[in-house]
C-alpha cells in the first residue's frame, strides 16, 4: 500500500498541503480530463454510426446517439471546474454514460462488440486516476463491471467471460502500476513547487515573510478589514543601535540577535497578525481588527518582551512606530509608510519607545 500510493504517506500529515496538493493535480489535469471526455464522446458517436454497417440493432439509433448530448454536456463543463471533487464527480459521471450506451449498443448481441465497445472506457477512466485513492478505485471498479450486464444478459460463453477478465486484469494492473509511479512524480514535482515558492517569499534567516510577500498578503487583509469595517494597526519595528553589535561583536552575534527578535514576534502575535522582515532589522506587523489603544498596549508588551534578549553590551531594544488605518481607501503601503515615519520619530525621541502616528488628513 505504502508503495503503491506513496503521497498518502507523505500528504496525510498536513490537511492544507492535502487540499493544497488535489487543487494542484485539479489544475494539471483538468485540461487532459476535458480532452479525453471530448475525444471519448466522438469516439462513442463514431461507434454507435460504425455499429450500423455491420448490423441493425434492435434499439433505434436516434436512442442511442441521444446520449451524445449529456456527454457532450459533462464535457463542456469539466472545461469550466477546478475544484477537484467536482472535477473527477463529472468524469466518473462520463464514464457511466458510456458504461450504459455500450450496454444499450449490445443489446441484440452485435458479434465482436463487447471486445471492442469498453475500450472506450479507459481514456476517461485513466484519466482520473491520478486525482485520488477513491477516484481511482472507483475508476477502475466502474471499468471492471460497467460492461457485465452486456456480458451476462447478452449469454456471453464461459470462454468469452474469461478473455473479459484477463482483459480487464491487465489492464487495472497496468493502470495501478502507472499510478504509483506517476502519483510518486506529481507529489514530489509539487513538493519542489512549492518549496520554491515558500523560499521566494520567506526570508531565510528568520523564516518571516519577505517584503512583497509580506505586503501581498497584507493588501489582501486590509481589503477583507475594511470590507468588514473593521479597524487594524500596523506597527512598524526597527532594531536600536544594530551597527553597533556588528562592529563591536561580528555579524554571527547580529544575526542571533534577529533570529531571537523574530522569535518574540511570532510568539506575541495571534491568530490572523501578519508578521514581515521589511529589511534589515526591520520588521513590520499588521493586526487585523485592532484600534490604536489596543495596538498601543500590544506595543509595549512587544517592546518588554524584546529587552529580555540580552546582546553582549545589554538588552535588546527596538524603536516602534503605530499607525491605524481608518480610511477605507488608505493602501498597505501608505499605512507602512506612515508606521515607518512614526517609528523614525520615536528614533528621534531617543529609542525604545512607542510613538503612535498621526491621522492622515481625510478630504
Ligand atoms: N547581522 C546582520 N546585520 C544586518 C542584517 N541586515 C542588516 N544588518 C545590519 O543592520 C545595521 C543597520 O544599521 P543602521 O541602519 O545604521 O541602524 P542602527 O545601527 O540600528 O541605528 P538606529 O537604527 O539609528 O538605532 C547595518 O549595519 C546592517 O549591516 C542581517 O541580516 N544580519
Amino acid at each position: 500500500m505504502h508503495v503503491l500510493f506513496p503521497e498518502h504517506r507523505q500528504r496525510t500529515s498536513d490537511p492544507d498541503q492535502r487540499r493544497e496538493y488535489s487543487h494542484y493535480l485539479a489544475r494539471q489535469m483538468g485540461p487532459m480530463i476535458h480532452a479525453l471526455m471530448l475525444m471519448a464522446t466522438l469516439a462513442y458517436g463514431v461507434a454507435v454510426i460504425a455499429s450500423m454497417l455491420i448490423r441493425s440493432s434492435p434499439v433505434p439509433l436516434l436512442l442511442r446517439l441521444t446520449l451524445l448530448l449529456p456527454l457532450l454536456l459533462v464535457a463542456m463543463a469539466a472545461r469550466h471546474v477546478w475544484r477537484p471533487r467536482v472535477l473527477s464527480g463529472l468524469a466518473l459521471l462520463c464514464v457511466l454514460l458510456l458504461e450504459i450506451g455500450i450496454n444499450l449498443n449490445s443489446i441484440g448481441r452485435l458479434p465482436g462488440q463487447p471486445w471492442v465497445m469498453p475500450g472506450l472506457l479507459l481514456p476517461v477512466a485513466s484519466s482520473v486516476i491520478w486525482l485520488g485513492r477513491w477516484d481511482f478505485a472507483i475508476a477502475m471498479a466502474l471499468c471492471a463491471l460497467g460492461p457485465l450486464p452486456m456480458l451476462l444478459l447478452g449469454a456471453a460463453s464461459s470462454v468469452q467471460i474469461f478473455q473479459y477478465l484477463v482483459y480487464m486484469a491487465i489492464a487495472i494492473s497496468l493502470s495501478t502500476v502507472l499510478r504509483a509511479f506517476m502519483a510518486r512524480t506529481l507529489f514530489e514535482q509539487f513538493r519542489l513547487e512549492r518549496q520554491l515558492r515558500e523560499q521566494a517569499s520567506t526570508d531565510g534567516l528568520t523564516g518571516l515573510l519577505l517584503r512583497n510577500r509580506f505586503l501581498e498578503l497584507g493588501r489582501l487583509a486590509l481589503g477583507d478589514i475594511c470590507r468588514q469595517q473593521k479597524p487594524a494597526c500596523m506597527l512598524y519595528l526597527d532594531a536600536d543601535h544594530f551597527k553597533q553589535l556588528n562592529d563591536d561583536h561580528g555579524h554571527a552575534a547580529g544575526d542571533a540577535a534577529l533570529v531571537a527578535l523574530a522569535a518574540v514576534l511570532r510568539s506575541q502575535t495571534r491568530s490572523g497578525d501578519l508578521i514581515g522582515r521589511i529589511g534589515g532589522e526591520e520588521f513590520a506587523l499588521l493586526l487585523p481588527g485592532i484600534d490604536q489603544p489596543q495596538a498601543d498596549q500590544r506595543g509595549e508588551k512587544l517592546r518588554l518582551a524584546v529587552r529580555a534578549i540580552l546582546r553582549p553590551d545589554g538588552p535588546l531594544t527596538v524603536s516602534i512606530g503605530i499607525a491605524e488605518c481608518r480610511d477605507a481607501d488608505e493602501t498597505i503601503e501608505a499605512l507602512l509608510a506612515r508606521a515607518d515615519q512614526a517609528m523614525r520619530q520615536a528614533k528621534r525621541d531617543g529609542r525604545d519607545r512607542i510613538v503612535s502616528a498621526a491621522q492622515p488628513c481625510i478630504t
